[in-house]
């Protein structure tokens, strides 16, 4: 956790399908203050920070060093939401509240069909959410008191999670006795 920072850094994380990108721009609609989205996976393949295609897999292979250096200045800066599958490459330094969502498995399943994943990839998701891999990451990469797990279920979840993130970002402010709004 950074002194400097007049606003945090959110990290969203959860497997792909939970809802990471909805919660992260309804977050930065409803947002006391001013929070950059930052979907990594986009990032990664408008600015070119991977090492190669994966065709097997449909996936990027992303070079970690590239996008680190690329995230730092704006983590120093804070106001960011970092929405990404994984976030153990993420310094803990870097995190203010590390936010994983969760989701049941067939209706994760069901989503990563809409999608149009490949049934490999929806079952390995799938398996990833069972086991709970995204949350072991988060808790053995962060301090527990900062990891929230969270369900992204339906509508009230979203809002509710949001209003609760919402809630979290002035107490953080006024904290550090800045102006909650
Ligand atoms: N809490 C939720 N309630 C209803 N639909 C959701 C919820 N979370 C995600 N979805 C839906 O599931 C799909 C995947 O969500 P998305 O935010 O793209 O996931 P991620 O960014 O984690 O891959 C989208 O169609 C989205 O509308």
């Amino acid at each position: 956790m950074s002194l400097e920072r007049q606003s945090p850094v959110i990290i969203i994380t959860g497997t792909p399908g939970t809802g990471k990108s909805t919660h992260a721009q309804l977050l930065a609609n409803e947002s006391p203050i001013p929070l950059q989205h930052i979907n990594i996976s986009d990032w990664v393949k408008e600015k070119g920070l991977y090492e190669d295609y994966d065709p097997e897999w449909q996936t990027y292979n992303v070079d970690e060093d590239k996008l680190l250096d690329e995230l730092e200045p704006l983590t120093s800066a804070g106001g960011i939401i970092l929405d990404w599958h994984t976030c153990e490459a993420f310094p803990e330094r870097w995190a203010d509240l590390v936010v994983v969502l969760r989701c049941d498995h067939s209706r994760l399943w069901d989503r990563l069909e809409q999608r149009g994943y490949s049934l490999k990839k929806i079952e390995e998701n799938n398996e990833a959410e069972i086991m709970q891999v995204v949350l072991d990451e988060a808790r053995s990469s962060y301090a527990a008191e900062i990891v929230v797990e969270l369900n992204s279920e339906n509508t009230e979840d979203l809002e509710a999670n949001v209003a609760r993130i919402v809630e979290w970002i002035k107490a953080w402010r006024r904290d550090r006795g800045m102006e909650a709004n």
